[in-house]
């Protein structure tokens, strides 16, 4: 320990275990995050980074260790306990409430707050001294769910800064952001860190370890197995030694050779509720080639996913698939899609790709569960579930391998990974995949987007749509962007460039909400209003 004068870690970990049943999810786990600094903490899916974050903010106790919070050694039970030591957290889900405003969220809750009192002008007055303390400009009476992903961001900030943060855990933050949105995150943490605040950053992504972080944990099977100066690594040292292996960290691809139309889309339009999401889209997709939806998320992606894998009716426009043509009046439901050789990974596999409380086998075989290999007359034929499920674990490195364990219980990572094992595994011709890598660690994303190349070199049409535009631009050998349920442009795979996709999806500087986040970037203190 350093003498009188060196301040103690904000935050300090001492040899903390925990077990769910068999699986050791921390063992003896050491952590220091000196005051002041960005810790950037990596593993694989299932490493326990995780459980780690919700020993500190109270949601689980460890089974043994010491937590010490400023020199102090404390006792976390519930995340009342953590805020009060003065530990936020940004979840990656928001727990925000869309119908109320900014400044009801940031009130809601918060220690000896008035009760949702709209006209209490000291919470008025703190949040607004906070937004300008810290540059998070944000309108305090702006309705949080019409705000863009980066400000609700900023709302889940400040609503931990106003509860006293002065210790900040970000779970994989930047899933969800534009390129843009997360260079302004990264402003405002740099901020946050000038201020003296203590920030705990856990990604997936190495090159933002890179970016922002002065020391980044590496953690391996619920263990903590090196620590490192970022200025010290890169980012191959840390994939490897994440993995325990050398990664390959660009993806290794050959030209396309696209060839017949397996599915061609014209004019699909798709209102909602009065509103349109899908405004006449066309788009084709050919035999041995990968198209990348590139798009803020909002902008009809999701439909578009929903429109072509059948789950939601089409309202005008039609799809032919092969010799099959779809139309309003011919609507056919997934399971006719599937038959059709359509394969699907939704965006959201809590709320599409999986039923949480099934177990593995169960997920591994949804969708395909009338096939006659593990449907018997009356009962399941359980074992050849059990066995399909073991392989297709076994194949696409799910860990761990236990078909019977629940899907809720697996990591977010290991959860993808099965989804994707159930739609790759039966080769369709047409794959629709939502999101392929959100949360899935940099081993599996190599592993993944070998697999879908594998799968469009074998003549699979292949149609991605993520958030991540690393990901579109290296997988993709044509990008269409969207933008308000509309195709706004096309660009071949090897010409893209991060800037140039990301105003377009912007829709480059137009009032419209999807741009909001151009008209943020310099601003200091300015209160914003939404669009
Ligand atoms: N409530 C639970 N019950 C049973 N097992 C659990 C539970 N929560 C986590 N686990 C297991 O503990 C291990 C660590 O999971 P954790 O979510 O901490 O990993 P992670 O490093 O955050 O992964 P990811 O990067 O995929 O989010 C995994 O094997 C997971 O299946």
């Amino acid at each position: 320990m350093g003498g009188q004068s060196a301040p103690p870690p904000a935050i300090e970990l001492k040899a903390i275990s925990k077990s769910f049943g068999p699986v050791k999810a921390n063992q003896n786990v050491d952590l220091k995050v000196l005051p002041g600094t960005i810790h950037g903490i990596i593993g694989e899916n299932g490493a326990g980074k995780s459980t780690l974050m919700s020993i500190l903010y109270g949601f689980y106790e460890a089974d043994s260790g010491e937590i010490l919070i400023n020199g102090q050694k404390k006792k976390i039970h519930s995340s009342r306990d953590a805020i009060s030591f003065g530990i936020g957290m940004v979840h990656q889900h928001f727990m925000l409430v869309e119908t109320f405003t900014v400044l009801e969220n940031v009130m809601l809750g918060a220690e000896g707050a008035p009760l949702l009192n709209k006209s209490s002008q000291s919470a008025r007055k703190e949040l607004l001294k906070l937004s300008k303390e810290y540059s998070l400009a944000v309108d305090p009476d702006a309705m949080t769910g019409d705000l863009p992903v980066g400000l609700q961001q900023r709302v889940e900030i400040l609503k931990a800064l106003y509860r006293g943060a002065e210790i900040l855990i970000l779970d994989e933050p930047t899933g969800v952001l534009t390129p843009q949105e997360t260079d302004q995150l990264f402003k405002i943490l740099d901020i946050l860190r000038s201020r003296g605040v203590s920030i705990i950053l856990i990604t997936h992504k190495l090159q933002e370890i890179m970016a922002i972080t002065d020391r980044v944990s590496v953690m391996r099977a619920g263990t903590m197995v090196s620590e490192r100066e970022t200025s010290e690594t890169s980012k191959n040292e840390l994939a490897e030694l994440m993995v325990g292996r050398k990664v390959l960290l660009e993806v290794d691809k050959t030209d396309a050779n696209p060839g017949e139309i397996l599915l061609e889309a014209k004019n699909l339009s798709y209102k909602e509720d009065g509103v349109t999401k899908l405004d006449n889209v066309s788009l084709t997709l050919r035999a041995g080639e990968i198209v990348g939806i590139a798009g803020v998320s909002g902008n009809g992606q999701t439909e578009l996913l929903a429109a072509l894998s059948g789950i939601c009716p089409l309202q005008s426009g039609s799809i032919d698939i092969g010799s099959t043509q779809i139309t309003p009046k011919n609507h056919k439901n997934p399971k006719e899609f599937r038959e059709l050789s359509v394969g699907h990974v939704p965006e959201d596999r809590h709320r599409m790709g999986m039923v949480t409380a099934f177990t593995a086998q169960e997920t591994a075989i949804m969708g395909f569960h009338e096939d006659p290999a593990y449907n018997g007359k009356i009962l399941m034929n359980n074992k050849a579930v059990q066995e399909h499920c073991t392989r297709l674990m076994q194949d696409y490195d799910v860990r761990p391998e236990d078909p019977k364990l629940k899907s809720a219980n697996f990591s977010g990572g290991n959860q993808q990974k099965l989804v994707l094992a159930r739609e790759m595994d039966r080769r369709p011709e047409v794959l629709l995949v939502g999101q392929p890598t959100r949360g899935v660690d940099i081993g599996a994303i190599e592993f993944i987007h070998k697999n879908l190349i594998a799968m469009r070199d074998a003549g699979s049409a292949i149609l991605v749509v993520s958030v991540e535009l690393e990901e579109i631009m290296s997988l993709s050998d044509r990008i269409l962007v969207m933008f308000e349920g509309r195709i706004v442009g096309e660009v071949s795979g090897k010409e893209a460039d991060a800037r140039q996709l990301g105003l377009l999806m912007g829709n480059a500087g137009t009032q419209s909400t999807g741009s909001e986040q151009q008209n943020n970037n310099n601003t200091t203190h300015s209160e914003e209003i939404p669009a």
